[in-house]
C-alpha cells in the first residue's frame, strides 16, 4: 500500500459532510481526490476555528501529540493540509464509519454482549497503557471520544487536551477550570487542576460505566441531572467532589457483572494512588474476557 502524503493539498480535499465539534475545532468528513474521479479515500479533517490564533498553537501541539502516537487502539494520524499560505491547518485523521463508541453502542445495544464490552474496554486500556508509556495524560478520555473502527476494534481519538507529563513530576496542573463535562473528571482534577495517568484511570472507570449501561443517558443519574443545569458551575462541582467525598459513587448499570462494577469503584478510589494501573487493569480485564462464560 502507498505510504500516504504526510502533506495533504488543500485543492484535492472534497468536502462532504460535518461529523462534529471537537474541543475548539469541527471534524469533517471529506474525500481526498487527487485524480478528480471520486477514486480518493475518505479522511476525517479536523479544522481549527477561524480567528481562533490562540488555539493556533494548541492545535499545532494537538497535531505534533497525534502524528508521534503510532498504536491500533489509537485513531491513525494520516497528515496536514495547509490552508491560506500557510496560515491555517488542518489535521487529516483516518475516516472510521462506524462512528463513536456513543452511537454505536446505542445502535447495536442488541447484538454487543457483555463479553464484546470487555474487548473494548481491553482495547481502550491498550491505548491509555500505550499513551502512559509516552508519558501523555489524554483529560478527556469518554466514550464520546472513542471510535469503533469494527465490530471487534475501538480506538482512542481527540488529543485536544492531551498534556505531557513534566519529567519530574507525576501530574499535569492546568491554570484554568477544565474544559469538559466535570462528571468524567477526578476529585482532585476539579478541586486543583491536577491530571496525572491516575485521573486518566478515574476517567476510564466512568466509560466503563458507559459501556455497560450501553452510554445510555436514563442509567446515569449524575449526568443526566447535570445537562440540565450549567455543567460546569463551581457549586455544582463542589457538589460533586462533596458526594464524592462521602463515598457516592454511580450505581452499577442494570445486568452489570459484579466484578466490572467493582473495577468502576477501584477506579473511582478518592485517592489517585489508591487507583490500578492501566496494566492491572489491563490483565484483570483480560482473565475476565478468557473465563465469561456468555
Ligand atoms: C469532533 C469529532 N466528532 C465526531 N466524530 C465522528 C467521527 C465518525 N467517524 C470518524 N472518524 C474519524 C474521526 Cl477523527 C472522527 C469520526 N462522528 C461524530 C462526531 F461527533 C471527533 O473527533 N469526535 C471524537 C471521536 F472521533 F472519537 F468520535
Amino acid at each position: 500500500l502507498s505510504q500516504e502524503p504526510s502533506l495533504y493539498e488543500e485543492r484535492h480535499l472534497r468536502y462532504i459532510n460535518l461529523l462534529g465539534k471537537g474541543n475548539f475545532g469541527s471534524v469533517e468528513l471529506c474525500r481526498y481526490d487527487p485524480l478528480g474521479d471520486n477514486t480518493g479515500e475518505l479522511v476525517a479533517v479536523k479544522k481549527l476555528q477561524p480567528n481562533k490564533q490562540s488555539n493556533m498553537a494548541e492545535f499545532q501541539r494537538e497535531i505534533h501529540t497525534i502524528s508521534s502516537l503510532h498504536c491500533e487502539n489509537i485513531v491513525k494520524y494520516l497528515g496536514v493540509c495547509y490552508s491560506m499560505g500557510r496560515l491555517n491547518m488542518s489535521l487529516v485523521m483516518e475516516y472510521l464509519p462506524n462512528g463513536s463508541l456513543v452511537s454505536y453502542l446505542e445502535k447495536n445495544r442488541q447484538n454487543v454482549n457483555s463479553k464484546r464490552l470487555l474487548l473494548f474496554a481491553s482495547q481502550i486500556c491498550k491505548g491509555m497503557e500505550y499513551l502512559q508509556s509516552m508519558r501523555y495524560v489524554h483529560r478527556d478520555l469518554a466514550a464520546r471520544n472513542i471510535l469503533v473502527a469494527s465490530e471487534t476494534l475501538v480506538k482512542i481519538a481527540d488529543f485536544g487536551l492531551t498534556k505531557i507529563i513534566p519529567f519530574d513530576k507525576e501530574y499535569y496542573r492546568v491554570t484554568h477550570p477544565g474544559e469538559s463535562p466535570i462528571f468524567w473528571y477526578a476529585p482532585e482534577s476539579i478541586t486543583e487542576f491536577k491530571f496525572s495517568h491516575k485521573s486518566d484511570v478515574w476517567s476510564f472507570g466512568i466509560v466503563l460505566h458507559e459501556l455497560f449501561s450501553y452510554c445510555e443517558h436514563k442509567q446515569n443519574p449524575k449526568k443526566v441531572s447535570m445537562i440540565g443545569n450549567d455543567m460546569q458551575s463551581p457549586s455544582i462541582a463542589m457538589h460533586l467532589v462533596n458526594i464524592l467525598k462521602e463515598n457516592w459513587r454511580l450505581p452499577a448499570p442494570l445486568h452489570c457483572p459484579p466484578r466490572v462494577y467493582a473495577m468502576m469503584l477501584n477506579c473511582w478510589a478518592y485517592n489517585s494512588e489508591d487507583r490500578p494501573s492501566f496494566s492491572s487493569l489491563g490483565e484483570q480485564i483480560k482473565t475476565y474476557i478468557q473465563d465469561d462464560r456468555e
